[in-house]
């Protein structure tokens, strides 16, 4: 029911020779219909990855609230669609953490991005610290209930659970806490959007996924696909990921 989603974030990273690295990921995505293959290129980027390749959906890694003004070095949701986003990464921790982004700000670009007509993938997730400290659920919990649009609609929201140690790290956590943060985010969506709505949103596991570790994560039962970093930069490093999640079925 849920189509299994593997995006990739370029993040800061990458460059139009790069956009090579596109033609093994559209091969994979050709390959495996039943995989929703995205990649998030640098802003700079989205309008040359639209170009190269037409079987990637392409994404955009921010989106600010507003439709146009006085924000300078942002962009906006119809600026993001006419470069050649169908979708956005909005409250990413690197955003929430370099640039202060609350829930609240959080929210509202995801009600820009959905308002335009685009997918929003809203990141949650919890500090090493909040999690030492035991507090990883009713924080994850919280930032769910703050940055989620109340009148969000499956097609429109994909949540993607980052926990912020993980990141980068070769880290990730045991399937059982991915197991129970999953279960617990569906359940928080189910509160928020109704038990029919939540069943059909798609949760993202995100943070060191690799090659090695994709099938088990993906086989997780609330996980319904990645958010991923550092492996997406490559074709090499992407695409077993994708047919990882295209094995599950
Ligand atoms: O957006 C992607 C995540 O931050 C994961 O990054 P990573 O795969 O490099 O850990």
């Amino acid at each position: 029911m849920r189509r299994t989603l593997i995006a990739g974030n370029w993040k800061m990273n990458g460059s139009r020779a790069a956009l090579a690295e596109l033609a093994g990921m559209a091969a994979a995505a050709a390959e495996h219909p039943g995989v929703d293959v995205v990649v998030c290129p640098p802003a700079t980027l989205i309008a040359a990855a639209r170009d190269a390749r037409s079987d990637v959906i392409i994404g955009a890694q921010d989106c600010h609230a507003a439709a146009a003004g006085p924000y300078t070095g942002c962009l906006s949701a119809a600026m993001l669609i006419e470069a050649g986003a169908t979708l956005s990464i909005v409250g990413h921790s690197e955003r929430r953490t370099g640039q202060h982004e609350t829930d609240a700000e959080v929210r509202a670009k995801a009600i820009a991005v959905m308002a335009a007509g685009m997918t929003a993938i809203v990141c949650v997730g919890e500090t090493e610290a909040q999690r030492d400290a035991g507090d990883a659920m009713p924080v994850v919990a919280a930032q769910v209930a703050g940055s989620v649009p109340d009148d969000a609609t499956a097609d429109r929201l994909v949540v993607a659970y980052e926990p912020l140690w993980a990141i980068g790290t070769g880290r990730v956590p045991s399937i059982a806490d991915v197991t129970e943060m999953h279960a617990m985010i569906r359940t928080r969506l189910s509160a928020k959007l109704g038990a029919e709505t939540a069943a059909a949103v798609r949760i993202l596991y995100g943070g060191s996924m690799n090659a090695g570790n994709a099938a088990a994560l993906l086989a997780v039962a609330d996980v319904d696909g990645g958010l991923v970093g550092g492996a997406s930069l490559t074709a090499d490093a992407f695409v077993p990921i994708i047919r990882a999640a295209a094995a599950l079925g």
